[in-house]
């Protein structure tokens, strides 16, 4: 958009853009500008300074506070340099001296209107980011997740730690981020880091960052998560496999909001959230003095626990239907229908890996398949074997617990009982006969 009161001058200019490609659009003053910018989608204002309503300088700041997307070049008059330099200061893109600089007028033009395009593309993806990891994302019909998802909707705006427990595979990722995106934190950085995945030297160090020169192999100085998350939240998955003198650490930092980097003699600051999560009974563990205790009860402060799949059973054709449509789209096949016994399966398997197996197990069904419909030939035995009763049995009745170990080997391998007598380190004919005699 042009704004300039000289209509020769505006009108030649909008000419010569529009020669060039440029969608223009022109306005004689500040008001008639602002209220172009309201309905037209302008990427760029080429501005004169002197306009009869408004200060060219003044303007830019008015522009940018309404749509600090818009990048905005001011025309300066000749010799006006610190105007230009206050347009800058207000925010503008950049200044040209009228009539001196038209040569400079389209490349500048060009690189303005880039810098905006990029970054209402950085918006909508942080939007559509947003979007994807939000608590709305979340589908469930089961009341033990929904209460979860509520409990979680509550303390996201309360900047205190949370702790997500529940077995591998509930969603505690998923939930850290949307906790993040509901937060007052959403644009700024989620820095996620497993706490099980590295030996507790390269741990430390990727948590508080290092100096040069503060191990063998520190060739430079390193910014550890804890300061990558400054202004966001850190995420610190598995916290029970943390060790203990690193969780010394990580309990003074979170009481001070300061640590100081390896090798470093002086201390660093950084405010971020801490969200952890484990599968493991934390209680217990600092009880049996394998988890410090002062960090647990600063932990616990807020806990929201996930439940297993299997306690979740009616989501079960929700997240099915979700990742079957989400790997059909993947492999370019046309979403296929799912059979009910393929279904019913799904719903009596036990889900030791929560929701990443059944993902994983979608996944694999969707490339084996070559009809219209899953069906349970696209599972693995595991999920397709009869499920296993689990009878009460006592911890010293052998034979309950050899007949449950020979059924789940059956289970394992579709009842092909050569395959189970090798695995299970027995002849065939021995197998057969502990198959009649538990009537298995
Ligand atoms: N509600 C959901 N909808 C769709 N996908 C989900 C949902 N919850 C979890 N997932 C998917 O399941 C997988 C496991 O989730 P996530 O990593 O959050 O689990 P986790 O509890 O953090 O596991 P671990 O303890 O092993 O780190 C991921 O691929 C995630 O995208």
């Amino acid at each position: 958009m042009v704004i300039d009161d000289e209509e020769k001058l505006r009108g030649l200019l909008s000419r010569i853009l529009r020669t060039e490609g440029f969608e223009v659009y022109e306005a004689a003053d500040g008001k008639s500008g602002l209220k172009k910018l309201a309905h037209e989608n302008v990427d760029a204002v080429l501005c004169d300074v002197k306009l009869p309503d408004v200060n060219g300088v003044q303007l830019v700041q008015q522009i940018k506070s309404s749509w600090p997307l818009v990048e905005i070049i001011l025309l300066t008059a000749y010799g006006n340099i610190p105007d230009g330099v206050q347009a800058i200061k207000n925010g503008a893109f950049d200044y040209i001296t009228k009539g001196d600089d038209n040569d400079k007028i389209v490349p500048l033009l060009h690189r303005a209107i880039e810098k905006a395009q990029l970054q209402k593309r950085v918006q909508e993806l942080e939007k559509r980011v947003g979007e994807k990891f939000s608590f709305k994302a979340i589908s469930s019909k089961s009341k033990s997740i929904q209460e979860a998802i509520s409990l979680a909707e509550r303390v996201a705006p309360v900047d205190t730690s949370v702790l997500l427990t529940g077995e591998t595979g509930t969603g505690k990722e998923v939930f850290a981020q949307a906790i993040h995106q509901a937060s007052a934190r959403a644009g700024k950085s989620f820095v996620a880091l497993n706490c099980s995945t590295f030996s507790k030297e390269i741990l430390e160090s990727e948590l508080f960052g290092h100096k040069q020169g503060a191990f063998t192999g520190a060739t430079k100085d390193q910014k550890g998560l804890i300061e990558e998350a400054n202004g966001g939240t850190l995420f610190l998955d598995e916290i029970g496999e943390m060790p203990l003198e690193l969780q010394a650490k990580l309990l003074r930092v979170l009481e001070t909001s300061e640590f100081i980097r390896l090798g470093d003699t002086k201390t660093t600051k950084s405010n971020f959230r801490l969200i952890a999560a484990t599968n493991r009974d934390l209680k217990k563990e600092s009880e049996e003095h394998r988890f410090r205790s002062d960090l647990y009860f600063r932990l616990n402060i807020f806990e929201v626990h996930l439940p297993a799949l299997r306690e979740r059973v009616k989501d079960i054709p929700l997240l099915t239907e979700f990742f079957v449509h989400q790997f059909a789209a993947k492999t370019n096949k046309k979403p296929p229908q799912i059979s009910a016994e393929f279904m019913e399966r799904l719903q009596a398997y036990h889900w030791p890996g929560n929701i990443r197996e059944l993902k994983n197990i979608i996944e694999r069904a969707v490339i084996l398949l070559n009809g219209q419909e899953l069906t349970t030939d696209q599972l693995p035995a595991d999920v397709t074997a009869p499920p296993v009763r689990q009878q009460p049995i006592s911890a010293f009745d052998l034979a309950s617990m050899e007949k449950l170990h020979i059924q789940r080997v059956l289970n394992h391998t579709r009842n092909n009982k050569a395959e189970a007598a090798r695995l299970l380190n027995i002849g065939t004919a021995t197998l057969y006969r502990k198959i009649d005699e538990y009537g298995l």
